[in-house]
């Protein structure tokens, strides 16, 4: 019997979520990849549905990172900065393509004097939201450093990559416009996929998680894809070495293992 309540209808994602900008993103398919659609169906996700992706979210201090995750996980908003004091977190639960799907969304001090205690939380990351503040440009050079900050405790060639503007609704869109060329090119250069939200409006907030979601959720189903793919071919090989010839196999082998 599952001690989890069910995943909220809101939380039910059927289709890959569009990006925000094409010029920003690795993954421009319009769809979830045919062989993550197959499984799914099949019910061939392995552990996925059990397990829990860990995502964290670093920036400078007052950028807005625990507004942006308050306003997709309580749908609150709060006009009054409180600095988040070392780490703070949130559970989500998704399904996604019919497979339940779990996110813990580590929020992470951006005051320097508690970034020690935030930095031994980086680990085991899969999904990181780098963000920065729309109307305050050197929050987004700092955003190098962050994420530098981040890849030390974990695995690059793993990871997702998120560089996020917030507090949209303070900006014009011309202001937008022009600021939006460095935010992309900033993007481009760590390889992560751009949004530009605001907790305070809600605009793209909801979109960004969900396709934070799915990209995750992807990429854990192929990673659990290719697991199970290269253990077959490890069985076929001991099969084929034991039929071959049988005694002088184990005849081989026995003087490597005793010596
Ligand atoms: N207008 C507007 N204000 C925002 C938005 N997001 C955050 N703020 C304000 O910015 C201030 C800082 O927000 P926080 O979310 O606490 O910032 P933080 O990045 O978590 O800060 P630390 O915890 O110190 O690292 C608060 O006063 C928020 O109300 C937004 O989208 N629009
Ligand atoms: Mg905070």
């Amino acid at each position: 019997m599952s001690v989890l309540p069910p995943v909220r209808k809101d939380r039910i994602i059927s289709q890959l979520p569009k990006c925000f900008s094409k010029g920003a993103t690795l993954h421009t398919e319009d769809g979830f990849n045919a062989k993550v659609k197959t499984a799914c169906q099949e019910q061939r996700t392995g552990t996925v549905g059990f397990k829990i992706s860990k995502v964290i979210v670093v920036g400078d201090l007052a950028v807005g990172k625990t507004c942006l995750i308050n306003r997709f996980c309580k749908d609150v908003f709060d006009k009054n900065y409180k600095a988040t004091i070392g780490v703070d977190f949130e559970m989500e639960r998704f399904e996604v393509l019919g497979v339940p799907f779990s996110l813990q969304l580590w929020d992470t001090a951006g005051q320097e004097r508690f970034k020690c205690i935030a930095s031994t939380y980086y680990r085991g990351a899969q999904a990181i939201i780098i963000v920065f503040d729309l109307t305050d440009v050197a929050s987004l050079h700092h955003t190098r450093q962050w994420l530098e900050d981040a890849m030390k405790e974990n695995d690059p060639t793993s990871v997702l990559l998120f560089l996020v503007g917030t507090k949209k609704d303070l900006i014009s869109p011309a202001q937008y416009s022009f600021n939006e060329q460095d935010a992309i090119k900033v993007a481009q250069e760590m390889k992560a996929e751009y949004w530009a939200v605001s907790a305070l409006s809600g605009e793209n907030v909801r979109e960004f998680f969900f396709r934070l979601a799915s990209l995750t959720f992807e990429a854990n189903v192929l990673a659990e894809l290719e697991k199970s793919s290269s253990r077959r071919i490890g069985d076929v090989i001991k099969i084929s070495n034991t039929t071959s010839n049988l005694y002088a196999t184990s005849k081989k082998k026995q003087p490597n293992c005793c010596q």
